[in-house]
């Protein structure tokens, strides 16, 4: 191990690594065959989708194969995924990419997702993934601004929502929907999110994140109800996601989430206030003002205070704001929803900014065969303009190391202090900027 470097459990348990100097074709010929290289966000959000050996898992918008794959994987290999890809070609690659990873639980279907109905009611799915298609305006600048527009973007986040719908219908009440897309637009974010609360059966976890988290362009607006994490790098090669946790309302519910302790949900009856819901309806109002009492966790634990409770509740649904975030008219005055650094500086939305970068896995690929190395950095930023602390760590590219690695437990816990660290920051500086004003 390098001088300066310290150990971080954090890097090989995701299962995802980012290549984040140069480009990923160098680093291509120099993993092994068995060591497919993937994004980090694309691997947070299997992570947070959590799933289980033995378990049904839905995936929505499947292809080109990614995410079903570490899905596979993380079940290890056992149990059922239904992969719904609506294009032809794009299937084909996702048919390949499994039968190259050898996951055989994956059964692809040939469907548009909003319309696809399992057909077997009486087995639900366990999980859902919704990684839709979206504007992409988190890859920027990958991206074509050209090709954005708000018609566009009003489509997309109509479509993200009609994915979603169909993922609440086939998840069993208790069961995980995940919604992710690699943006910062409110309209595709938040507002889908919102819109999700308020119209389907399902339920934000309450517990992870507090008070907004993490970037992702959803810093802030949400008050404790907003569960979501996101990785935002400023750096070239980055990707962006949002991922709100959901969970289906309903009877059944798991005490406890798997994986992540961080990721507790609430039980039927304190998501309901202490009655257990009707079935198919929303469940939590976040627009009703009054906060619900919060209840002990499964392991008995106390549950955080909100940290401030009421604060900025004006993007919730049913307020005027949030119906203009619905037509995607709302403007970001007054509302500060991201800090940083400014990238999106060409697009329409020229006013709205990146998230606060929260935290981002870097690999160097050092050497090469027959043992390359892999020098990573976990990298976080916790201030506006600030520049990254490092804390890298190294180690040698084995097969038993990174087996090993690949085994062990995800790095959410890891990563979501961080991010609840980060809300504490946010609530200061606000309370800071106000007392200046005045
Ligand atoms: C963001 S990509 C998904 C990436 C994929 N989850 C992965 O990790 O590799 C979105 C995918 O959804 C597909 N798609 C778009 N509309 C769809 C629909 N209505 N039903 C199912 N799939 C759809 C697109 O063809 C595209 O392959």
């Amino acid at each position: 191990m390098s001088a300066g470097f310290v150990p971080a459990m954090a890097l090989p348990s995701m299962n995802g690594v980012r290549v984040s100097h140069g480009s990923l074709a160098p680093a291509k010929s120099v993993l092994p065959e068995w060591l497919v290289p993937q994004s980090a966000s694309s691997a947070a959000t299997v992570h947070i989708l959590a799933p289980e050996p033995g378990e049904r898992v839905l995936d929505l918008c499947a292809a080109p194969g990614g995410k079903t794959r570490l899905a596979a994987e993380l079940m290890h290999n056992r149990g059922e995924i239904v992969a719904v890809e609506s294009s032809e070609p794009r299937l084909a690659r996702l048919r390949q990419l499994l039968a190259h990873a050898g996951a055989s639980i994956v059964e692809c279907v040939l469907a548009d997702g909003a319309k696809w109905r399992s057909g077997s009611p009486r087995r639900p799915f366990d999980r859902a993934l919704v990684d839709a298609p979206c504007s992409a305006s988190g890859l920027w600048p990958r991206l074509d601004w050209k090709r954005v527009t708000p018609d566009g973007v009003a489509a997309l986040a109509a479509q993200q929502f009609s994915l979603l719908a169909a993922a609440a219908r086939e998840v069993r009440p208790g069961g995980v929907v995940v919604y992710s897309v690699c943006s910062y637009l409110p309209q595709e974010t938040l507002a889908v999110a919102l819109r999700a609360l308020a119209e389907l059966p399902l339920e934000l976890d309450g517990e992870i994140g507090r008070g907004g988290t993490s970037g992702a362009g959803l810093h802030g607006g949400w008050g404790d109800d907003c569960d979501m994490m996101g990785f935002f790098s400023r750096s070239r090669k980055t990707s962006g996601f949002v991922a709100p946790w959901m969970f289906q309302s309903g009877k059944g519910r798991p005490a406890r989430p798997p994986r992540a302790a961080a990721m507790s949900k609430r039980s039927a009856e304190d998501s309901a206030g202490g009655a257990a819901p009707a079935a198919g309806r929303p469940v939590q109002q976040l627009g009703s003002g009054a906060r619900r009492p919060r209840p002990s966790t499964a392991r008995g634990s106390p549950r955080r205070a909100p940290a401030s409770s009421g604060r900025r509740t004006r993007s919730r649904p049913g307020s005027p704001t949030w119906s203009r975030w619905r037509r995607g008219s709302a403007s970001t005055a007054g509302w500060t929803p991201w800090r940083g650094r400014s990238r999106c500086g060409r697009g329409p939305w020229r006013s709205w900014r990146p998230a606060k970068v929260v935290g981002d896995i870097r690999v160097r690929l050092k050497g090469g065969d027959p043992k390359p190395a892999m020098e990573t950095q976990i990298r976080v930023a916790d201030e506006e303009g600030a520049d990254w602390e490092d804390r890298p760590t190294a180690f040698e590219l084995d097969r038993a190391g990174v087996d090993a690695a690949q085994m062990a437990k995800p790095n959410l816990e890891r990563i979501l202090p961080m991010t609840q660290a980060d809300g504490l920051e946010e609530d200061k500086e606000q309370g800071d900027q106000k007392r200046s004003k005045t």
